[in-house]
């Protein structure tokens, strides 16, 4: 058994299609937190530009010139690079991919004389993943029964980033491991593979399913800010990157996060008998600090930061 694939080409609110797609996201989240999608978000042209073209070239470039992407916006969101480590992927990230002016001043760290085909290519692709990203987003909050208001004020609330990945031929010849399991601590991910084979998931079973890199695919994860909002319904994806052939490979990531310290919380709807709130408003940001310093502490670093305190386990210390 694999993860579900739906087809959300011209699937709207209120058209036909709309209810049956629904209930296969929303089934497909709950169990594993993950769904893959056709769409048309980026066409034969673009794909060759951005993954033969641009980012080769960018990837060839200096270390020094790499790390001019950085952020303001907190850690982890400009350059990431591990080449010395086990492994050998690098990252760049471009923040508020959707705005004109980010991806020029992007395309400028790298090409001083400008990329006009990098950001033609880019904005409006940008732009597709933000659609899709939300009409994921709706089909999940619809299909648990949160209310319009609630869903609306929940997609306003969300920025983005678009990240480009590199991977080495694997330095682990026997296993192909290039990007270790773990689970990603924003609120989604929309994973864009070229080509080469690399992305798995592991399902509740504990086995691992790797997602074909097939044009015009792109897979969902939710993340653990989605498990938040949900009040725990929709696990955040465990995942990895494992090449089996001996090849490079190059990845797009479009993330979606809360604002720059804005709080998140459970839905209301999602808190009733049955299901007794299980996290308390956080900020994300100071959960990246969370991560970054005690992370490796605990097996569940979500709950241990804002999960709510079970009373009926907490006798001993009365
Ligand atoms: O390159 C990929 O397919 C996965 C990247 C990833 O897991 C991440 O950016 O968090
Ligand atoms: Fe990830």
């Amino acid at each position: 058994m694999g993860i579900t694939k739906v087809d959300l080409r011209g699937v709207e609110p209120g058209l036909p299609g709309w209810q049956e797609a629904r209930a296969a996201v929303t089934a497909s989240l709950l169990a594993h937190g993950c769904i893959v999608i056709t769409y048309d978000a980026l066409g034969q042209e673009g794909r060759q530009a951005l993954f033969g073209r641009a980012l080769p070239e960018l990837f060839t470039l200096p270390l020094e010139t790499k790390q001019r992407n950085v952020s303001t916006m907190g850690k982890f969101r400009g350059y990431l690079g591990n080449k010395d480590a086990e492994v050998d992927n690098e990252s760049v990230s471009i923040d508020e991919p959707t705005d004109k002016g980010s991806i020029h001043g992007f395309a400028n760290l790298f090409w001083p004389e400008g990329n006009p085909e990098f950001c033609d290519i880019t904005l409006p692709f940008a732009k597709n993943l933000l659609k899709l990203e939300q009409t994921v987003h709706r089909m999940a909050m619809e299909g648990l029964g949160v209310q319009e208001e609630n869903i609306g004020s929940h997609l306003c609330s969300l920025t983005h980033t678009l990240r480009f990945w590199h991977y080495g031929a694997p330095k682990d010849t026997v296993n192909g491991l290039s990007l270790k399991m773990h689970r990603d601590f924003n609120m989604s991910t929309l994973i864009v593979q070229h080509e080469v084979e690399g992305l798995e998931v592991q399902a509740k079973d504990g086995s691992w399913l790797s997602i074909d890199p097939e044009p015009n695919t792109f897979t969902f994860l939710a993340g653990e800010l989605f498990t938040v909002v949900t009040n725990g319904r929709v696990p955040s994806c465990v995942h990895r990157v494992r090449m089996l052939s001996n090849r490079e490979r190059f990845s797009m990531v479009f993330g979606c996060w809360s604002t720059v310290g804005g709080v998140v919380s459970v839905m209301d709807e999602l808190v009733d008998v049955e299901h007794p709130l299980m996290y308390n408003p956080c900020r994300a940001d100071e959960y990246v600090e969370f991560l970054y310093w005690d992370g490796l502490k605990h097996d569940d670093p979500l709950k241990a930061f804002c999960g709510v305190v079970d009373k009926g386990s907490s006798s001993s210390m009365e």
